[in-house]
């Protein structure tokens, strides 16, 4: 799908050095906000990349850079090894973007809506691919409806292959399956899948773990602006050393028993208490013996895997560690 001659391929789809984005204060709120910190990003051709982070982490800022949607304040932007700065043209023509808010317009029918993107793009007559977009995205019998009569699900995907009318080798989507149901979202994710097997590189955004890690071979952390952590999925996720147990007893308890003080036990009700503890140094097991022999009764137990919190908890403590 991807044309570039093999040669020509760069090692980095982007790479973001120095970014730093400062956006001026408004009427409502004088103070200036620094969204970006000083990011470094280098993301691999060929691969899933995932920036993930909490609301107002600057994800979204990061990507309507690329996009050029938001002027930079200071750093270099390179896509597809084009500089921003020094052809910001062929910069755009590398990458789509599936922007977070579904702006479509709603008397256009899907197809004249991606015919008129690439005439924007100057994807020549002969080369759109309207019709075929429309059918690997599941829209092609919505072709001829008006847009306002597509579902939420319809219209992310619809974005999706507005993104890709000019052919791009990097396809972003930004927080992709907020408001999109489980069948859809797989169905959306097995497309990215397929576009990212024909050679495109794709990078999205998202708060949820869960989904970087089903989709993701890196992920970057980023937070207050700043990217905490950088790397392969499987190693983020095996630095990370935090599991929790959350118990349900068979009568009340008033306190959790002095004798579980080392896993920070936290009452969730009269008979629900969550344990903490840390994988590389006790065992559930050792829970489970300790809850014995505080004589408490297990109804039910249930283990969660360290969340979004508790990544950034990990990572933070572990910040001057590894910096
Ligand atoms: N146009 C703007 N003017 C002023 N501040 C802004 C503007 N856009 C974003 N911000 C602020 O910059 C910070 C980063 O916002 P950004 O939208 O990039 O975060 P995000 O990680 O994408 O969050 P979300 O997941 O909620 O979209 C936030 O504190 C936000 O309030």
């Amino acid at each position: 799908m991807v044309s570039q001659a093999a040669a020509a391929l760069p090692d980095l789809a982007v790479s973001v050095k120095g970014l730093v984005k400062i956006y001026a204060g408004n009427k409502a709120n004088r103070t200036p906000k620094l969204a970006l910190d000083h990011v470094d990003l280098a993301i691999p051709r060929g691969g899933i990349f995932g920036l993930l982070g909490p609301n107002g982490a600057g994800k979204s800022t990061l990507i309507n850079i690329l996009a050029q949607l938001v002027r930079k304040t200071e750093g270099t932007v390179k896509i597809w090894d084009i500089d921003l700065d020094k052809d910001p043209r062929h910069a755009a023509a590398a990458i789509g973007v599936v922007p977070q808010e579904l702006n479509i317009d709603p008397f256009f029918t899907p197809k004249d809506l991606l015919d008129l993107q690439a005439g924007m793009y100057g994807v020549p007559k002969a080369e759109r691919r309207s019709m075929e977009l429309l059918e690997a995205l599941s829209l092609a019998d919505k072709a001829q409806s008006y847009a306002r009569t597509l579902s939420g699900g319809m219209r992310r995907r619809l974005m999706v292959a507005k993104a890709m009318v000019h052919n791009p080798p990097v396809l972003v989507l930004d927080e992709p399956t907020a408001g999109v149901d489980v069948e859809l979202r797989q169905q959306l994710w097995a497309y990215v899948r397929e576009l990212n097997k024909a050679g495109v590189t794709v990078l999205l955004t998202t708060h949820y773990l869960e989904e970087a890690e089903e989709l993701c071979d890196n992920i970057a952390i980023i937070n207050h602006g700043k990217v905490i952590a950088c790397e392969p999925t499987a190693q983020l996720l095996g630095r990370l050393d935090s599991k929790e147990v959350v118990i349900t007893l068979a009568s009340d308890l008033a306190t959790a028993p002095a004798s579980l003080a080392e896993f920070h036990p936290q009452m969730l009700g009269p008979r629900r208490l969550k344990l903490h503890y840390r994988p590389s140094q006790a065992k559930v097991g050792a829970i489970l013996d300790a809850i014995r022999r505080a004589e408490l009764e297990i109804v039910d137990l249930s283990t969660l895997e360290s969340d979004l919190e508790d990544i950034f908890l990990e990572l933070t403590r572990r910040q001057p560690a590894n910096s």
